[in-house]
């Protein structure tokens, strides 16, 4: 008999479409999901109000966080108020940063992309900056909107792995090429927090949270993008869905 596919949940976005609210995943997301990670993707509305966060992770075997054009409301990190015309996402807020600290309690698998990674972060207690870009010194992480979807998703800048973490030993190089789409980033990491790969401005570009129980990493770049095209995107991919297998088959 083959083996069961783990179940792999994916908190959804709210869009507001027309007179009535939408919950939605982005489909590179699910894809990655099916395809590198060999999972069965499960989008979970944004309603935590409904949403029982333990039943949830009584049934799921991993989690991926994915990203969105939204930003995490910077009450939740003690930020100042965003600029106006920012687009928030509370709903996804309210049931992502509870889930996440539930799910790395529990051991639950977890892989964040971008958005996600910045959950991880203000979800433990870290703090994010708004604008990367203004702060001196500091590169420009963001995309360019005017060129086609494949540029802006092409790769952008390298990140430097920490040596001896989860990423150097599933890479097994010290320096890597990666996508770059966000205007905000790691402030203030939070407690628990290993830095696993920084830019050259010294931006955090990936975590773990080493004393969870679980498979956890969080990346501000983008491998869901065509993942099949780029083995280290693969290989991250991969490892956390060997970690949800293990999970379903209770290994
Ligand atoms: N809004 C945040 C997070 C950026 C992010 O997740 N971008 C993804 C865009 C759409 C996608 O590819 O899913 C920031 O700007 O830092």
């Amino acid at each position: 008999m083959s083996e069961r596919k783990p179940l792999i949940a994916v908190p959804a976005d709210t869009r507001l479409l027309g007179h009535h609210w939408f919950h939605a995943a982005g489909e590179k997301y699910l894809r990655a999901v099916a395809e590198a990670a060999g999972g069965l993707p499960l989008v979970v509305p944004a309603m935590a109000e409904a949403v029982e966060i333990d039943a949830l992770l009584e049934r799921v075997d991993g989690l991926l966080f994915p990203g969105s054009p939204s930003n995490v409301e910077p009450a939740l990190y003690g930020g100042p108020p965003s600029v106006e015309g920012t687009l928030h996402d509370p709903a996804r807020d309210a049931l992502s940063l509870p889930l996440i600290r539930a799910a790395l309690d529990r051991g639950v698998p977890l892989f964040a992309i971008c958005r996600g990674l910045q959950e991880v972060n203000v979800a433990l207690g870290g703090t994010l900056h708004q604008r990367v870009q203004e702060i001196p010194g500091m590169q420009d992480h963001r995309e360019n909107p005017d060129l086609p979807v494949e540029a802006q998703y092409g790769i952008a800048h390298e990140v430097t792995l920490v040596p001896d973490g989860l990423l150097d030993a599933l890479i097994g190089r010290p320096r890597i090429a990666v996508n770059s789409l966000h205007w905000q980033g790691v402030d203030r990491l939070a407690p628990g927090l290993r830095a696993e790969a920084r830019a050259d401005d010294g931006l955090v570009e990936a975590f773990t949270l080493p004393d969870a129980p679980g498979f956890n990493l969080a990346v501000q770049w983008h491998p869901e993008w065509m993942v099949h095209d780029n083995p280290d995107s693969v290989t991250l991919f991969e490892a956390f869905g060997e970690a949800c297998r293990q999970r379903s088959r209770g290994d």
